[in-house]
């Protein structure tokens, strides 16, 4: 029995979006998410059945609409034969108690990260879901994708999943890069916020465990190789949401600095004309890893 519900399936680029639908455990809901194939996962004559999978981890308010109409990550996912999976940003419709009272926290806001505080442990459980309950019913029913292969992306709210997933367990994903990421969320207002509602004000341990600025000073894996683009005309990075020169700075302290590459790209700003724009370097970073 499929574990997914195909609800639309269109041409792009010469591969086939998806759009699936899934009940999730980890989340106790319905999760809708986009799947895109390259030609290489679609072609029935075709004998390769190993494509390998770059999953992009999206912002605060978004589903994972936004960056599959217009984040133009398909035109080079298709050239590379890479698959790209853009899940949703929380569960959605839980009925917790204020989660639907801002844009920043609750609904569009699930942080990647699994809640410990009353209300949101049930369900605010995005770590738990993108790095485990996803792949495997992914890689479970799409047996052209390639489990073994996986690379990790994201912007903004993304970019910290993408770094804190990454930086967490090292080995699972082949490679890591991001947008405009909140690079040290237990500094800014946002992260402050959220880690809050999900893990509590008494839970630093926590706060810092999913804190991408923390946990690369304690890196102790193989080389980093990590991309970072940031719009000097971001309002969010003006705001000091994104900080992501603490990361760097993290980094350097635990000698790893060569390891980052964080290009502060001239006037673009936090929205999918930036992601759009960058997003080909991005895919060719983790193709350049995933088709090694
Ligand atoms: N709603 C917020 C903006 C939220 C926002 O910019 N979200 C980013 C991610 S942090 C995004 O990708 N938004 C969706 C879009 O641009 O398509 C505001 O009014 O300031």
């Amino acid at each position: 029995m499929s574990t997914f519900e195909t609800t639309a399936t269109i041409a792009s680029f010469g591969g086939k979006l998806l759009k699936l639908k899934h009940r999730a455990k980890t989340t106790k809901c319905d999760m809708n998410l986009n799947l895109y194939l390259p030609p290489s996962a679609t072609s029935s004559s075709s004998k390769d059945k190993n494509v390998p999978v770059l999953i992009y981890l999206s912002g605060l308010t978004c589903t994972g609409d936004n960056c599959a109409e217009k984040g133009f990550l398909q035109r080079t996912a298709s050239k590379k034969g890479v698959a790209i999976v853009y899940p949703d940003t929380s569960p959605r419709g839980l009925g917790v108690k204020g989660e639907d009272e801002s844009w920043d926290f609750g609904t569009g806001a699930g942080f990647y990260v699994d809640a410990v505080t009353e209300g949101y442990k049930e369900g605010y459980n995005m770590y738990s879901y993108i790095t485990d309950e996803l792949p495997k019913a992914l890689f479970g029913q799409f047996e052209k994708l390639d489990g073994s292969r996986v690379s990790i992306t994201g912007h903004s709210m993304g970019g910290h999943g993408a770094l804190t997933l990454f930086l967490k367990n090292p080995g699972k994903y082949k490679s890591v890069s991001a947008f405009s990421p909140i690079c040290n969320p237990i500094n800014c207002p946002w992260g402050q916020k959220a880690f809050k509602g999900y893990f509590g004000d008494d839970k630093q341990d926590l706060w810092k465990e999913h804190d991408a600025s923390e946990l690369v000073r304690k890196w102790k894996g193989d080389p980093l190789d990590i991309l970072i683009d940031v719009g000097t005309g971001d309002n969010f990075y003006k705001q000091k949401q994104i900080l992501p020169e603490n990361f760097v700075d993290a980094a350097k302290e635990a000698g790893v600095g060569e390891g980052v590459k964080l290009r502060m790209q001239p006037d673009y700003d936090h929205s999918y004309f930036f992601i759009s724009t960058f997003g080909e370097d991005h895919v060719e970073h983790a193709a350049k890893y995933l088709l090694k």
